[in-house]
This record gives C-alpha cells, sequence and structure tokens, in this order.
C-alpha cells in the first residue's frame, strides 16, 4: 500500500474516525462539506496531530501517536497543494517555484526545473510576480512548487474549486500527466465530475466517517452509495480503449460492457481512456430497441435496485467486468418488470472521454 491512514479526533462539536489505505494512483476524498476532509489530509502533512492516528507513506511511519511518532511538516516529504495558491506575493514565479525546490532531498527521485516548468507551461511566467498570474497560472505555480519538493506523495485540496470551468479544464490534464507518471495523489474534492476523471481509488466520507473505500469504478457503480456522490450527477466510469475507426468515421471505443462508437477519435487507437456514463444518461429498454438514432446499446444483466426518496431508482447493470449505473422513476422500473436477474439493454445518451490512468483497470 501506497499510503495507510487511520485517524480519531473529537473537536468537541465534530468528531472523525476515519481508516482506509491507498493503493498507488489518484485516491480521491471525497464527501460533503464538513465531512472532514480536510481534517484527514492536514493529518497526513503533518499540519494537525490528531489525538490518535497513524499515517504510512510507502512504507515509512509518518506518525503513529501509540508509539510518539510524530515527523514534522518538513520532514514528512508530502507536497501540499492548497484550494487557493499560497505564493509568496513579493517573489518572482521563478523564486516561488526555487523555494519548493529547497525542501527537496538531493537524492529524491522526481522531476527537475525544467522538466516541471515545461509540463505545467510556465516558462512564460517565470519573471512575473503571482499578482499578476490568472487563477489558472496561480494554480500551475503552486502545483510546480509541490512538485519541486520531490514529495513522495502529493496532497491537493480542491486545487480546482476556485477556478471557473475554462480554467479547471486547463489543469486537469497536468494532473492527469502526474498521475500518469506514477507520483501518488491523495485529491480531495466535492466535484464528482474531477473525480471520476482521476480517481483509481475513491474514500467516500460522511460526518467524520469512512462510508466507502475501493476502486473507482466499484464505488461510482454501487447504487446504494450513488445519493452520496452526486445524486443526479452520479455515474459510472468505464475503461477504453480506442479501437477502429469506421467508414464513415465513427470511432469505436472496446470496453468490457461491449463498444461504444464516438464522432471524434479521442486518440491513437490502443489509447487507454475513461467513459464517464452519467447515470441520467443511461436508458433502460427490455428489448433491444430498433430505428434508434442512438448509436450505442449495450446488453446487461440486472444487478441491484436501490429505491431512491422522491420515486426514482438506481439500477446496476452488470456487463462483462463492468457495471454501468441507470437512474430512472421507479414507475420505469415497475413498467419495465426489472428486478435483479432480468436482462435488459442500456441505451447512452452521452459519454465524456477523458485520459485513464495508465496503471488502471
Ligand atoms: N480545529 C478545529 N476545531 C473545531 N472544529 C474543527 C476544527 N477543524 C475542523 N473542525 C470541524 O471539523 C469538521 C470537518 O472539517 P473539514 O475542514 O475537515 O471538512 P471538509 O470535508 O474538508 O469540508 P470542506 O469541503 O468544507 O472544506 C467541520 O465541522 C469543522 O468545523
Amino acid at each position: 500500500m501506497m499510503l495507510e491512514v487511520s485517524l480519531s479526533h473529537d473537536f468537541g462539536s465534530f468528531a472523525v474516525d476515519v481508516a482506509f489505505a491507498a493503493p498507488a494512483g489518484v485516491t480521491a476524498l471525497f464527501g460533503a462539506s464538513g465531512a472532514g476532509k480536510t481534517t484527514v489530509i492536514n493529518a497526513v502533512a503533518g499540519l494537525f496531530r490528531p489525538t490518535r492516528g497513524r499515517v504510512v507513506a510507502q512504507g515509512e511511519v509518518l506518525l503513529d501517536t501509540e508509539r510518539g511518532v510524530n515527523l514534522p511538516a518538513r520532514r514528512r516529504r508530502v507536497g501540499y497543494v492548497f484550494q487557493e495558491p499560497r505564493l509568496f506575493p513579493h517573489l518572482s514565479v521563478r523564486s516561488n517555484l526555487l523555494y519548493g525546490a529547497r525542501f527537496a532531498l538531493k537524492a529524491a527521485p522526481g522531476p527537475g526545473f525544467d522538466q516541471v516548468i515545461e509540463m505545467l507551461g510556465i516558462g512564460a511566467l517565470l519573471e512575473r510576480l503571482p499578482g499578476a498570474l490568472s487563477g489558472g497560472e496561480k494554480a500551475r505555480v503552486s502545483i510546480g512548487r509541490a512538485l519541486l519538493s520531490k514529495p513522495r506523495l502529493l496532497l491537493m485540496d480542491e486545487p480546482l474549486a476556485a477556478l471557473d470551468a475554462a480554467r479547471r479544464e486547463e489543469i486537469l490534464p497536468f494532473i492527469e500527466r502526474l498521475r500518469d507518471a506514477g507520483l501518488p495523489v491523495l485529491y480531495v474534492s466535492h466535484a464528482i465530475g474531477e473525480v471520476a476523471r482521476l480517481a483509481s481509488t475513491v474514500v467516500l466520507l460522511d460526518a467524520g466517517r469512512v462510508l466507502a473505500a475501493g476502486p473507482a469504478a466499484e464505488v461510482f457503480s454501487d447504487p446504494a452509495l450513488a445519493p452520496h456522490l452526486g445524486g443526479a450527477e452520479a455515474g459510472t466510469v468505464l475503461v477504453a480503449t480506442v479501437g477502429e475507426t469506421a467508414p464513415d468515421g465513427l470511432v469505436r471505443l472496446d470496453t468490457d460492457a461491449g463498444p461504444v462508437w464516438v464522432a471524434e477519435s479521442p486518440g491513437a487507437p490502443g489509447t487507454r481512456l475513461r467513459l464517464r456514463l452519467h447515470a441520467s444518461d443511461v436508458i433502460l429498454s427490455r428489448a433491444r430497441p430498433e430505428g434508434l438514432s442512438a448509436l450505442n446499446i449495450l446488453p446487461g444483466i440486472v444487478e441491484r435496485i436501490e429505491p431512491e426518496p422522491g420515486g426514482r431508482a438506481f439500477v446496476r447493470l452488470r456487463m462483462g467486468r463492468e457495471a454501468v449505473l441507470a437512474r430512472l422513476t421507479q414507475r420505469s422500473v415497475t413498467a419495465l418488470g426489472l428486478a435483479p436477474g432480468v436482462a435488459c439493454h442500456a441505451i447512452l445518451k452521452t459519454v465524456a472521454v477523458s485520459r485513464d490512468d495508465l496503471g488502471a483497470g
């Protein structure tokens, strides 16, 4: 395990009691405001000492309250990217970046200065002061500063929350690149789309407790968790590989659930991708629909049905090794005669595509 965390602490008005283990990749700490996400990553960073806790990163014990171990933050080799980029306003971008490098262990693996500025596209900003940067540029510089400290683990606390949608789109590919480069990341967010796009592992926090933890695909396809995973925004993630382009220009993406066709090639043949399917964009039909313009119709077997307050239900459809979640009204569940074991077809209205972790799947 890349990271093992257990901690409990009572603030009086709020108590945290969590334990989880995270393999390599991006681990998302997901939960509503006040669930305890920041408390957990602050304990990993060494910025907060819980009453009882143990944190082990890549085999090294950073905190063990029972044994009296509590490495100071600067010796934990953990990079921290905050929601508000905390750059020194009087120092140029270059000096801010070099400040991060001061804390790096010389022998530690990790990208050098030139590599970091190239990866984050910040070469043209080096002589500017932070006050002259856009929000997205500041976010990239603060990621760069954290990387130059050559951390063994990167903590990101809602790094995109203060940015608009366009700036978020600008930063996400950089975080995907870090993930693909093998740097373990603990990523705090309450934006389900970001988590679906980035996370290999999801730890779902609710009121200071772990409600679920595991591989992202499993957590996302659990209909009982869907109300906590965005409700109307909930959905599943399928791993896909880019296949052939048909004579009519459509590109086939191969998934374990069957082929999915998209209009534009998201990458060269063989590229691994993530497809995000919103549960509300999945329509179910018992018979294979005919004469329909929707391209993507995947067969599956109903595995679980989880009613939701308000007359809706989440239905998990098993498709080979994959599972897809659909959100429909309970009236439709009854009309279609859906029950565990029933065969039906999922019609996908839209599919969002992003890069997959090369190590996942
Ligand atoms: N030092 C403290 N003293 C008292 N209560 C605290 C302290 N730190 C955090 N809390 C409480 O613990 C709870 C969890 O806070 P935390 O910041 O970890 O949540 P979060 O999931 O990160 O929320 P958000 O998404 O809003 O940042 C909150 O109710 C907060 O008020």
